[in-house]
């Protein structure tokens, strides 16, 4: 059966076949009572389904959901409803600038860093990012050299967990090495950092209020990527791409800052960061299907795939058919969703944030221009997004940097 993904409705749902008939006629919130749990939560319910069966004809995106319906007719919680509420603590922990409880720790247990060791350590940042990232790279050049170093922090430390389940040791890497690696992030959370690069990190933290969950979260991304090599559905796809990826959305908003005269939630921009970490990681997926293939992994939803009338072992032929160019046309549809739904978010960042990050989603965005440019083979041609193309999108990015916040617009006109 198709899994229904809801733009659902109204208040006070009470079941499963309730919440079903109310997901039809529209959009809102909605309380829903969980037959298991008993408890009611308040659903904030954005977004249906991409339209499993019928839902896309005609409607405008119906991208991720916040209520879903299991086969039996059960409401159950969305990965994207899961997720919401890890925004809204962030966004809580932001407003109230709340600094990463720092547990005091005696001299011998801490890194004695050197001012000047510690520039090293954020100039290696730098290096490695450049090294593994142009793009990124490229973009922390156009921020303030405070904000700068911090992202050279997060994206070492990203990579560095990457690097655990995608890199040389990999098949070595057991659930109790990403305990470990855990166990180290609390501690150069605590002011114990381990080595150089972890130090950069805690040096970080100290500076901007940035919480440990979406460093957590991200690990246990990295341990779905050990047992996991399939996605059922979007639903399970959308809660791999927040673990990996929107994680870093969320791990960036408090370093690239809100503008002061912005007039939007600090949840609405915690959400928009979140869609551009998915865009991004959705982009990614697309663009290394016969790459991930040849390790065996399939990133696309199951349920999406059988429906185009396509098997895994079309994937491991990767030979593109029209019914492969249809389905792809739908998986792009849909990156293209969560970058839009971004697109907002980055005029709400402070003006000297908004250039770097406007110019990172363009320039992430063309990988899909160049998969379509591609003929969608994406098996044994990589999407790669030139020199020219790249330097051009700076000066645009730049152009958009100097609109006003999305959420001034309306009041000023
Ligand atoms: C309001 C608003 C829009 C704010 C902006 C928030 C913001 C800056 C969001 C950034 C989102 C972002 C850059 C997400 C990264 C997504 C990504 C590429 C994840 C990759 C995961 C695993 O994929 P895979 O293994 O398939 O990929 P590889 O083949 O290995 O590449 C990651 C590799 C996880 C680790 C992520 C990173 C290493 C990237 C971290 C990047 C930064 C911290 C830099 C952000 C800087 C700028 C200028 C946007
Ligand atoms: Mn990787």
């Amino acid at each position: 059966m198709a899994i229904t993904f809801l733009r659902a409705a109204s208040s006070g749902l009470h079941d499963g076949a309730a919440a079903r008939d109310a997901a039809a006629a529209g959009a809102g919130h909605c309380y829903v009572s969980l037959p298991k749990k008993r408890r009611w939560i308040l659903c904030s319910l954005k977004y249906a389904c991409l339209g499993v069966d019928s839902g896309e004809a005609g409607r405008t995106l119906p991208v991720y959901s916040s209520l879903a319906v299991s086969p039996a007719g059960e409401a159950v919680i969305s990965s994207e409803q899961k997720v919401y509420d890890v925004v809204l603590k962030q966004a809580a922990l932001l407003k109230r600038q709340l600094r990463p409880q720092i547990v005091p720790v005696s001299p011998t247990d801490q890194l004695e860093l050197p001012r000047d060791s510690l520039k090293q350590a954020y100039d290696r940042c730098g290096e490695i990012c450049e090294e593994y990232a142009k793009t990124f790279y490229l973009g922390t050049m156009l921020m303030t050299e405070e904000r700068r170093r911090a992202i050279w922090a997060i994206y070492v430390w990203c990579r560095r967990t990457d690097e655990l389940v995608d890199g040389p040791n990999a098949s070595h890497i057991t659930p109790s090495a990403l305990d470990r690696w855990e166990k180290r992030l609390e501690d150069l959370f605590a002011g114990r950092p381990y080595d150089m690069l972890d130090a950069a990190l805690s040096d970080t933290i100290r500076k901007f209020p940035i919480d440990i969950q979406p460093f957590r979260d991200m690990v246990e991304g990295m341990r779905s990527d050990l047992r996991k090599t399939r996605y059922e559905n979007f639903d399970e796809l959308y809660m791999y791409c927040y673990y990996v990826a929107g994680t870093v959305g969320l791990m960036s908003v408090p370093v690239m800052g809100i503008a002061p005269d912005s007039k939007a939630t600090t949840e609405g921009v915690y959400s928009a960061a979140l869609s551009l970490g998915i865009a991004n990681q959705l982009t990614n997926i697309l663009r290394d299907v016969g790459e991930d293939a040849r390790r065996g992994r399939i990133y696309l939803p199951q349920d999406e795939l059988a429906e185009a009338g396509l098997s895994d072992e079309d994937i491991f032929n990767g030979i593109v058919t029209n019914r492969w160019r249809s389905f792809m046309k739908r998986q792009i549809k849909r990156a293209r969703m969560f970058f839009e739904e971004a697109e907002r978010g980055v005029t709400e960042l402070s003006q000297a944030s908004r250039w770097p990050v406007w110019a990172s989603l363009l320039l992430y965005r063309q990988i899909l221009d160049e998969i379509e440019a591609n003929d969608y083979n994406n098996f044994t041609r990589r999407a790669y997004v030139g020199k020219a193309k790249k330097l051009l999108a700076l000066p645009v990015a730049y152009g958009r940097s100097l609109l006003m916040p999305y959420s001034l617009r309306n009041i000023q006109n």
